[in-house]
């Protein structure tokens, strides 16, 4: 039996980093994907073509290769056969339409789509609250910090609205069309996260002030989603990339990239993920699209996707 999960990708629209300490955020699934295909085998067999893996260690007398490096990526996929106890040996085999670390959730999809799919392959059958709810534990233990945005978008699918507090989140029926690239990124969102969390501790009552405003801007940003007053609502993306700024989670490109942007009048832009550079969104245009590929960036296919995670018995 061969079971192949296909997990959307995702996009954040505004909240990034604030959703962590419980703010609202707004996210929405994209037509970009991750799959994860698992077969039988005598072993467990992990193959990532998109992964590239540095500094590797050759046992020339067993002929073995050991990397810390491949320990420390797929630490996602192996938490995920841990939690089913590794009960029955399979190849998985993870095939990405982009590359990892980009800021489009790919940890996240990594974890759902081996959760879908590992479960299913064992026979047990899991609804979209159970898929959610152990990839968001999953990706707390891996990285010690995660809030449950990434996993619940990439889990459920379609524009997501999720509310204060760290429960609840309501889908939002629109055709919201955005113009979205990738640049290099310096860290990955795990080291993002914890730098994040060293500034909020050196001066918690700012860090509070800035993550309230960022909760203020993202309801406002449903409402005129929901309205589709696409003037206001790139004023606002723009003010949350400043707000992102403030807090050391953009990049000189992107902040280079985001100013020139304004420059052109283009209605909004701004980081979107976890940042350090990574992926950037636009109010959707022809001139976004021509910036960001004047700065190399990878153009993703950002066509809002309402389903989640599929799952398929090959
Ligand atoms: N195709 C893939 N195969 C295996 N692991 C992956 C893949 N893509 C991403 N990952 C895992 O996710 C990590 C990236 O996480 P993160 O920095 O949060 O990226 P993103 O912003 O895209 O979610 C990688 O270091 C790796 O551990
Ligand atoms: C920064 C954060 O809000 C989003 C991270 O997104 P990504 O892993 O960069 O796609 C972290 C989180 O919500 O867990
Ligand atoms: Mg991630």
């Amino acid at each position: 039996m061969r079971v192949e999960a296909k997990v959307p990708l995702k996009l954040t629209l505004f909240g990034e980093h604030a959703v962590v300490y419980d703010r609202p955020a707004i996210a929405m699934t994209i037509s970009e994907s991750l799959k994860v295909r698992v077969s039988e085998s005598d072993r467990f067999l992990i193959i990532s073509p998109s992964l590239n893996i540095r500094g590797v260690k050759l046992d020339l007398n067993e002929m073995k290769i050991e990397s810390d490096e491949a320990k420390k990526v797929l630490r996602y996929v192996f938490e995920v056969l841990n939690y089913f106890e590794m009960k029955k040996p399979v190849k998985i085999e993870i095939d990405s339409t982009v590359e990892p670390s980009v800021g489009l959730g790919t940890s996240a999809a990594v974890i759902v789509g081996t959760v879908a799919a590992y479960s299913k392959y064992l026979g047990i059958d899991l609804n979209r609250d159970e898929i959610a709810k152990i990839s968001h534990d999953i990706e707390l233990k891996v990285q010690g910090i995660a809030s449950r945005m990434d996993t619940y978008t990439e889990t459920y699918g379609g524009l997501i609205y999720f509310l204060p507090g760290g429960e609840g989140f309501e889908r939002i029926d629109t055709n919201f069309e955005l113009t979205a690239g990738y640049i290099r990124r310096s860290m990955s969102t795990a080291d993002v996260l914890w730098r994040v969390r060293k500034l909020k501790e050196l001066n918690k009552e700012v860090f509070d002030n800035i993550l309230d405003v960022i909760g203020e801007i993202t309801n406002r940003a449903k409402s005129l989603i929901i309205e589709q007053n696409y003037e206001e609502l790139g004023l606002l993306m723009y003010v949350n990339h400043g707000l992102l700024f403030s807090l050391g989670i953009t990049s000189p490109e992107a902040d280079e990239i985001v100013s020139r942007a304004k420059q052109l009048r283009i209605k909004g832009c701004k980081i979107s993920g976890g940042g350090a550079g990574g992926s950037i969104i636009c109010i959707k245009s022809v001139e976004a699209e021509v910036l960001l590929k004047s700065y190399n960036a990878r153009i993703v296919n950002s066509t809002l996707i309402k389903d989640g995670v599929d799952i398929s018995i090959i």
